[in-house]
């Protein structure tokens, strides 16, 4: 199995990288034409406005939103989500040209700005029943997004708490008068929805393997009757190279 990874700018070397322990190989994309070899994408954090430029300029967003409708699997995290939703707010003035398909919307800087980055201990129900492991995982948030609103037919993997200051200065929109007066209320860090699937936060900076491996699942047998499955074989959930978060590519 090869897994193509969206390599216009962001942490897509980190994904190549988790795949590798794997064991499966992950390729860069930067061209249309290079989606026809891949049965899978990761689209990464980054900044996605930059993205979409470098996108527009290589002609990609015809075959991304191709490769979405075929069905095949995408996973988008942190700028990759912005990439992947049907609506943006938050954008830069003139917006961005977004790949859509999931359901939903999301804030681009729901939590604030690059200083606002932090780390947390995340419960994920969805991705224990299917991997095992601790009942959490540690997630990395980087100047991230939130998905704020979601169709029917999107399965809520992970959201977090959010204090009532945080949702009044990042979207307004979403609290309400009864809901002030609370010191708490949610939003959504990461989905499902058919092929695609999405994080607000970023796997490829820790060590717990368990979302890799939980997309890997998502890919279709491949064609020589042998399982694209993965198995984590072990789970470190110590993030100790913080020097990932200071990377020049989230400004
Ligand atoms: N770490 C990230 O990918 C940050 C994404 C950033 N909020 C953006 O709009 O692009």
């Amino acid at each position: 199995m090869v897994v193509g990874v969206l390599a216009l700018q962001g942490s897509f070397n980190e994904h190549i990288a988790v795949l590798k322990r794997l064991g499966v190989k992950g390729v860069q994309i930067r061209k249309p034409e290079q989606l026809q070899n891949v049965s899978s994408l990761i689209i990464p954090g980054g900044e996605s406005t930059t993205m979409a430029k470098l996108a527009e300029y290589h002609n990609l967003f015809p075959a991304l939103r191709e490769f979405v409708k075929m069905g095949k699997p995408v996973w988008g995290t942190c700028a990759g989500l912005i990439f992947l939703a049907d609506k943006a707010i938050g954008q830069k003035t003139g917006g961005q040209e977004l790949i859509g398909g999931l359901d939903c919307t999301v804030h681009r800087n729901f939590f604030g700005s690059q200083i606002q980055s932090f780390e947390t201990e995340l419960p994920i129900p969805g991705i224990v029943a299917k991997e095992g492991g601790p009942p959490s995982c540690r997630a990395v948030f980087i100047r991230a997004p939130a998905i704020i609103e979601v169709g029917p037919d999107v399965e809520v993997l992970a959201d977090i708490p959010v204090s009532s200051s945080e949702t009044a200065n990042s979207n307004p929109a979403i609290q309400s008068e009864e809901e002030s007066t609370k010191s708490e209320k949610k939003v959504i860090v990461a989905v499902k929805q058919g092929n695609l699937l999405a994080t607000a936060f970023h796997p490829e900076l820790t060590a717990d393997t368990r979302w890799h491996s939980y997309f890997l699942k998502m890919v279709p047998e491949v064609e020589d009757g042998t399982s694209a499955i993965v198995s984590t074989s072990s789970v470190d959930l110590t993030f100790t190279d913080r020097s990932m978060i200071d990377l020049p590519i989230f400004q």
